[in-house]
């Protein structure tokens, strides 16, 4: 049914003709002209303008709502030269999508009022997920702002990956130490299997209907993989990501498509070598990891991104300019995205966001010219 739904969708569309493809050549590992870069969190709270735009409206109502979506995606991109944009939209669209309910509470963050509690709360989660139906906002989303994007840069889907949905469907919210999910992890590992399974599934579908939409290129956050170690990674993060890149590219290939896609497993460092090798073509990291070792232990198998201290953008901005400078020297200018470790903060000064990007673009130009 998917490629089917796929097929008739991909084609005719019409998108504009893509102008700057700088990102999609780094990903690949081709030379570019300059480095590209993005920033996690691009559309985001650090804009007045998105401050405005989202003012007195539901969070995941804003998420279901194309026409808003599209501006809060495009908002950037008016401001600063980036190379690629991200859609607005949320990781936790997709246990929404399994039947759970969240909220956006005001200074508290995303909330679950009722997260499972014990396996056999998994009966309460949708059996199987029309994903089309449930998520088909996101979709909509995507085409739009691809057409309104006009080619610019090329647009980037995303999703969250099973361990990290898992963790908040069953913690509830935000948490520190994520004992309540490492719980389920360790008392029951069959039922944590089971739910990891079912996340998968639902991802990959709404991945290919992501590209089928028009995304072109995918990242997987797989934002709480630094509260795992390295044997609960092994057992219950890594296989799911290969599993998501693997049918993800099969059913592309059929397709005859090619989609660049990125891995990000925040605070994930212990699992930097076996991220290399688990069928996505970038790898993002986080400022924990210097940029030397990190391309020394991923060996040139793939693209890495990343990973400046998104706190650097609180130094004035002639050390900004030296701090990506040296980025920009120990990951090389070949194979590489620019962008933060992780998301921008909402007190950050969008005169340091101009301020990193301008630092990528001239310094990675004289260092590409100079080879
Ligand atoms: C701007 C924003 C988003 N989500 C949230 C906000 C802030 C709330 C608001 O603007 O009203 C709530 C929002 N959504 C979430 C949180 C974190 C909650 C917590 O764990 O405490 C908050 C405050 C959950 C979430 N949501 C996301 C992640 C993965 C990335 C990461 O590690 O930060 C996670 C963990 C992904 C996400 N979320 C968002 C994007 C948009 C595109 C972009 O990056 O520009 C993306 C990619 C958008």
């Amino acid at each position: 049914m998917l490629l089917r739904h796929f097929k008739c969708h991909i084609f005719p569309k019409d998108f504009p003709q893509l102008q700057n493809d700088t990102f999609l050549r780094a990903a690949r590992g081709e030379e570019t002209e300059h480095v590209p870069v993005w920033c996690m969190r691009q559309a985001g709270r650090y804009l007045p303008e998105f401050r405005e735009s989202r003012a007195g409206k539901d969070f995941f109502e804003t998420c279901q709502t194309p026409a808003a979506c599209c501006e809060l995606t495009l908002q950037p991109l008016r401001r600063f030269p980036f190379d690629a944009a991200i859609i607005f939209s949320d990781i936790l669209v997709v246990p929404q999508a399994m039947g759970m309910d969240v909220q956006m509470v005001a200074g508290k963050g995303p909330t679950f009022p009722e997260p499972l509690k014990e396996p056999e709360d998994l009966q309460r989660l949708r059996v199987k997920v029309d994903v089309g139906k449930e998520l088909g906002y996101v979709f909509k989303a995507i085409t739009l702002t691809r057409h309104k994007i006009e080619g610019k840069v090329p647009l980037i889907g995303f999703t969250g990956a099973p361990w990290t949905l898992m963790s908040y469907m069953i913690e509830g919210g935000g948490s520190n130490t994520h004992s309540k999910a490492k719980r389920w992890l360790y008392r029951h590992p069959e039922a944590s299997h089971m739910l990891l399974r079912m996340l998968t599934d639902v991802i990959v579908e709404y991945l290919l209907g992501q590209v089928a939409a028009g995304a072109q290129a995918l990242q997987v956050f797989e934002s709480h993989a630094g509260i795992l170690g390295p044997v609960e990674f092994k057992e219950f993060a890594l296989p799911y990501l290969r599993d998501i890149a693997r049918r993800v590219k099969d059913k592309l290939k059929e397709a005859g498509q090619d989609v660049p896609m990125i891995v990000f497993a925040k605070d994930g460092h212990y699992a930097l070598e076996d991220l290399s090798q688990s069928h996505y073509e970038v790898v993002g990291l986080d400022w924990t990891i210097d940029p030397q070792s990190a391309r020394e232990r991923t060996g040139g198998k793939v693209s890495l991104q990343g990973n400046m201290d998104p706190c650097a953008l609180y130094a004035p901005k002639e050390r900004i300019s030296d701090i990506v400078k040296k980025m920009l020297e120990g990951f090389g200018t070949r194979a590489y995205i620019a962008n933060l470790g992780h998301g921008l903060y909402p007190d950050m000064d969008p005169e340091s966001v101009g301020a990193f990007v301008e630092a990528v673009h001239t310094h990675s130009r004289q260092m590409i010219k100079q080879k």
